[in-house]
């Protein structure tokens, strides 16, 4: 699909509904780059009504996985980047109404391919670092609520994901050793 000319960013649909891949527009001069990397006006328009309420940056380690994480009555939605280094992002469809429920997506993001992901709430998250190092920020729809942290193991049995680097054991946080089941763990069901 070629973008629109009137666009600062290409929103590419992805194969789970309502997520989108997001790559601005870089300006290279001889200072460096210049980009937009977000816009209210275009970004309601491909993506969605959505505000956002917080902003996080998180840096880990090659081999950190950090997922896969969502809240259930205080979804967040999420746009995603990575300003250093190159992770593994997946997304995992918990809507139980969506015609891509239980399915699982992954898409590369680095400083180097500068591209956003959207994840809509309703979805658990989670990435892997294949980089040093990575710097991986994004905007939340909603505020943290620890109370209402879910985690769906990493390895789940049903959503077999493809994590790159397939040999390692990643580093684990506590709270993500203990991942539910991908078929235990809670949905989000329909609000019709
Ligand atoms: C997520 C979060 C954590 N924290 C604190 C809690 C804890 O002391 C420390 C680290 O928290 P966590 O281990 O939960 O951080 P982390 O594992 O990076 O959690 C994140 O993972 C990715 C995959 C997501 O999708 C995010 O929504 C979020 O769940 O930071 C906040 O203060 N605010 C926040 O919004």
């Amino acid at each position: 699909m070629e973008p629109e000319p009137d666009l600062k960013m290409h929103y590419q649909p992805q194969k789970l509904k309502d997520v989108v891949l997001i790559t601005p527009k870089v300006h290279q001069d001889h200072r460096g780059f210049f980009m937009e990397t977000f816009r209210l006006d275009e970004f309601q328009k491909h993506c969605g009504a959505y505000n956002f309420v917080q902003d996080n940056h998180s840096r880990s380690e090659k081999g950190t996985l950090r997922g896969l994480h969502y809240q259930l009555n205080n979804p967040q939605g999420k746009l995603i980047r990575v300003t250093q280094g190159e992770v593994y992002d997946v997304v995992v469809d918990c809507r139980t109404d969506s015609p891509t429920y239980g399915q699982w997506h992954g898409v590369t993001l680095s400083a180097e391919n500068k591209q956003l992901l959207w994840v809509p709430p309703g979805f658990a998250h989670g990435f892997m670092v294949l980089s040093d190092t990575a710097d991986f920020e994004y905007k939340c729809t909603d505020y943290y609520a620890p109370d209402d942290q879910y985690v769906i193991a990493w390895n789940d049995a049903t959503l077999r994901i493809q994590w790159p680097l397939q040999n390692l054991n990643p580093t684990l946080s506590g709270k993500d050793q203990g991942g539910k089941s991908f078929l235990q763990a809670p949905k989000f069901e329909s609000q019709k």
